[in-house]
């Protein structure tokens, strides 16, 4: 027994004494000789410069080199790192591993390109790990490696994979994405050794962080390397290299790497090795990814996609659309008809908050459909998605091929598939022969299409948020459509707008004007020409609506836009036309019934309502057959009728097969393909009631709202004390590697965001009820004025600050300096991201506020000592507080007390 305790304590002096070297930047004996002996192995074993390890023979010179490992026990990687590897279940290289590895680990430039889904994040941060390693890195030598990708999920997994391979060193490790606390990054980044980042946010730090030191910088790697080198990036990224060392090891790596000399000689790059591992491959995409397309007329692409959802129940499924307002418009809209199957969105218009909550769940849901923007086109390895459903065209092959490698990932296997509008087909299909893409024409089988567009349309004539997101949305696809900068893919004036309208349950088409550049003659003057879609005077409305923008993802969709809009300003083309189509009369002008009654419809042993609802809402056609499918949820892939044929062998039985699915996405009835099938008049019943309300959980089975509200456990009780805890936790891990619990950062970071969003919501009705209070006294002061006497707005003075503080992301303090010291009154302002439009009303009311009175003072503090003033005043009480307790009400204290302030002044 005393044996036992000599020996914990002689191993707790070992590790404190181990612990102290390391702060001083020493390593043990055993540390420093494996660190030498590592340092002569990559010397000696190095293979050749220009050599690809993956033709290296296995045995083949196994005494010194390690460029035919195919494991990683066979490279020279320090124990910890081993040991990390192993711990994860990380044993045998993949082909991109074997391929790079050898050659990054010697400390030599690489670009590696290599399908989807293969390990390249790992083939990227062992060398940064190794090489701050070997170099004894420590925290006070400032920033050793940095990597860089587009957008902040990829940044969180990336770091997530770095916390596994770095497990059992003693390195720091930082996340820096945007939609944080910069503050709070600030305190701690210069101690960060090693560092993942995107663009903006690294940069922003760069600027402003005093102590922030990127000079001693030795490795740097560019994840998804040809997004971060275009244009979008491009201001960003040279600004962010004027700050790091020319001398230094570059890793470039993505699925479709740049070759572009001009990029590489931004980077400074020395002898780089290019090993493009997949390069011979018969196919840009994993193997095992099925794929197929599908000719949709426009307005019939919202019944495809919900017919997809509602026969694909049990699927794990992304659903990629061009646009955040599609997204947003889509999601909101499927949401509320309830298709039987959880939904999430993720796009750059969501906080940072939501958009981590919806990264983690997407990871650990079974079956859930994700509607997203192209930020989740890349990089992100959600584990076992079965489908990637392409809603929107991509705007090019690489995109196309980031989008489906979302799926079949590693080993595992996946389908995708590709919607194309008649306009589209051609010109994309031809850019996905050209990159080698194998696509199998599939067509919708028309006995399991549900139409959704009755449903929509019902529900949008009682929904105006639903409807402006409608409107918002087709403005902004319409919008990214005419800035692609392949004309002949997109083609903005050949796009049934009013079809697409009504789809959506739209009863008539926003009117829209785009600015178009066009190469006027050979002389290549440029002249501008205006696109009118749906009649006159539409600018100034659909403008202005899109003034009103959302907080997007300052990474990755701003760098879209740019890129798009760069290149069509590059690329103007004539001959614009406005858009032609028949006005489409939809329904909407008819009340519809209670929300609730489409969703309870489909949920068994609720038949009642369900009928009851199947008669009165126009959503009937959608929910009908959403009712007859609910019961059978294995008809998974009945929806969609193969054409086994590759169309790229057969052109004229392909061109057959694409007109004969786009007749019949369009509808068309008989086989000359011209008569359209009459639609059903969907008849709205109004004014009756349509059952008790219900409270419905993602799986779409009923709650009582106390149960719901028990379920999520919203700050109460246990649970709020258990996210406390949590928070501490959390706090306390901060962001060293070391601390490596994934599942308990997430259901922190999970507790976290409930508490928070529950924070928001009570501090914005406290707002509404101050700036209420505020409305009534000035209208009271103002009374008080006509008879005789000044008057002061009111403020909050030190209040309002404390408040920006805490609410760290709200654009409204931007607003408030924007305004030329127009001081608000409050946090009422617009925020960022989704919350933003609950805050308008607020809005106005202060802006209404704010107009009163032309010269009054800016703000006044309740509760100020104003002595001097009462006794000019006369017989008055002396503050607010004693005001109330003379009995008068808070309107009639604050009248007052802007009443003497303005007499003291
Ligand atoms: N050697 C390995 N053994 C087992 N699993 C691995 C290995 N290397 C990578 N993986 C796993 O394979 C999956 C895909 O890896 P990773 O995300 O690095 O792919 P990628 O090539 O970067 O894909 P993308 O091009 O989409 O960014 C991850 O879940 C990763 O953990």
């Amino acid at each position: 027994m005393a044996g036992e305790e000599q020996q914990n304590t002689k191993r707790k002096k070992g590790h404190a004494q181990q612990h102290e070297l390391k702060r001083q930047g020493r390593r043990s004996y055993k540390e420093d000789r494996e660190i030498a002996e590592l340092e002569q192995r990559l010397r000696d074993g190095a293979p050749p410069r220009g050599s690809n390890p993956l033709a290296a023979q296995e045995g083949a010179g196994a005494t010194t080199s390690y460029a035919a490992a195919r494991t990683f026990d066979e490279l020279p990687l320090s124990q910890y790192t081993k040991d990390s590897l192993k711990k994860h279940k990380f044993v045998t290289l993949t082909a991109v591993q074997r391929a790079t590895l050898p050659h990054a680990l010697a400390g030599r430039d690489v670009l590696g390109a290599a399908k989807t889904g293969s390990g390249k994040t790992l083939s990227f941060l062992i060398p940064l790990v190794e090489k701050l390693y070997r170099a004894k890195w420590t925290r006070l030598d400032g920033l050793g490696a940095l990597v860089l990708t587009p957008t902040r999920e990829l940044a969180v997994q990336i770091f997530e994979e770095l916390r596994k391979v770095g497990h059992f060193h003693d390195l720091s490790a930082g996340l820096l994405i945007g939609g944080k606390a910069v503050a709070e990054e600030a305190a701690r980044v210069h101690r960060m050794a090693m560092l993942v980042a995107t663009p903006g946010r690294l940069l922003q730090h760069m600027d402003e962080t005093p102590g922030f030191d990127t000079g001693g910088l030795c490795a740097l790697v560019l994840d998804e390397a040809d997004r971060i080198l275009d244009m979008g990036f491009a201001a960003t990224l040279d600004a962010i290299l004027a700050h790091l060392p020319r001398e230094r090891q570059t890793l470039l790596f993505s699925a479709t790497q740049t070759k572009s000399v001009r990029d590489l000689a931004r980077l400074s790059l020395t002898d780089p090795e290019y090993l493009a591992v997949h390069a011979e491959a018969a196919t840009p995409t994993p193997l095992k990814l099925q794929q197929a397309y599908m000719v949709v007329e426009l307005g019939q692409k919202m019944d495809v996609m919900w017919s997809f959802i509602r026969t694909h129940l049990k699927a794990k499924t992304i659903i990629f659309l061009s646009t955040c307002k599609q997204v947003r418009f889509v999601f909101e809209a499927f949401r509320k008809l309830r298709p039987g199957v959880p939904l999430r969105c993720l796009h750059g218009g969501l906080k940072q908050a939501r958009r981590t909550s919806v990264f983690y769940e997407f990871c650990n849901e079974k079956a859930m459909v994700l509607i997203a923007t192209d930020i989740a086109a890349r990089g992100l390895d959600f584990p076992t998605v079965d489908w990637v459903v392409q809603g929107d065209c991509p705007e090019d092959a690489a995109t196309y091929i980031h989008r489906v490698g979302r799926t079949a990932r590693y080993m595992s296997s996946g389908r995708a598939l590709l919607l194309l509008l008649p306009s589209e087909r051609d010109g994309m299909l031809q850019l996905l022969a050209d990159a080698k893409v194998p696509l199998t024409q599939i067509r919708p089988n028309p006995s399991k299409q549900q139409a959704v567009t009755p449903a929509l349309q019902a529900l949008l004539s009682k929904d105006q948020e639903l409807k402006d997101f409608a409107q918002k949305a087709l403005t902004a696809y319409l919008r990214s459509v005419f800035l692609q900068p392949k004309k002949d893919v997109f083609d903005v004036t050949r796009l049934p707008v009013e079809d697409f309208a009504a789809s959506i349950g739209l009863a008539s088409t926003p009117k829209l004007r785009f600015l178009k550049r066009v190469k006027a003659g050979p002389g290549g003057k440029s002249r501008e020409e205006v696109v009118e879609v749906g009649g006159k005077g539409a600018l100034d409305e659909s403008e202005e609506a899109e003034g009103e923008e959302e907080e997007e993802d300052e990474e990755e969709e701003d760098a879209a836009a740019a890129r798009r809009a760069g290149a069509a300003s590059t690329s103007g083309r004539a001959g614009a036309t406005p858009a032609a189509g028949k006005k489409g009369k939809r329904a909407g002008s008819e009340e519809p019934e209670e929300e609730a009654a489409p969703s309870a419809k489909k949920q068994k042993g609720a038949d009642g309502a369900a009928k009851s609802a199947k008669k009165a809402n126009g959503a009937g056609a959608a929910t009908d057959k959403a009712d007859a499918h609910a019961a059978d949820d294995d008809d998974d892939d009945d929806f969609l009728v193969v054409k086994k044929r590759n169309v790229f062998a057969e052109p004229e039985e392909a061109e057959r097969l694409m007109e004969e699915a786009a007749a019949v996405a369009a509808g068309d009835d008989d086989e000359d393909g011209k008569k359209k099938k009459k639609k059903k008049k969907q008849k709205i019943k109004v004014g009756t009631a349509s059952g008790n309300r219900m409270v419905f959980d993602e799986e779409g089975n009923a709650l009582d709202p106390l149960a719901q509200l028990a379920k999520e456990g919203l700050g109460l009780g246990e649970q709020g004390e258990a996210a406390a805890a949590a928070e501490a936790l959390a706090a306390r891990e901060g962001v060293y590697v070391r601390a490596s619990r994934p599942e308990e950062r997430f259901r922190v970071a999970a507790d976290l965001m409930r508490r928070r969003d529950k924070e928001d919501r009570a501090r914005l009705k406290q707002l509404k009820k101050e700036i209420k209070l505020e409305k009534k006294a000035r209208a009271r002061a103002a009374a008080l004025e006509e008879q005789g006497g000044g008057v002061a707005v009111l403020g909050r003075g030190g209040q309002d600050s404390e408040d920006d503080d805490d609410d760290g992301g709200s654009t409204g303090s931007d607003e408030e300096e924007d305004d030329g010291g127009r001081r608000r009154g409050g946090r009422g302002g617009r925020r960022g991201g989704d919350s933003d439009d609950d805050s308008e009303g607020s809005d106005e009311e202060e802006d209404e506020a704010q107009r009163g009175g032309p010269k009054r003072p800016e703000v006044a503090h309740f509760g100020m000592a104003l002595k001097d003033a009462v006794a000019g005043a006369g017989a008055k009480p002396a503050t607010a507080g004693a005001a109330a307790k003379a009995g008068s009400s808070l309107a009639e204290q604050e009248a007052l007390a802007l009443r003497l302030l303005s007499m003291r002044r």
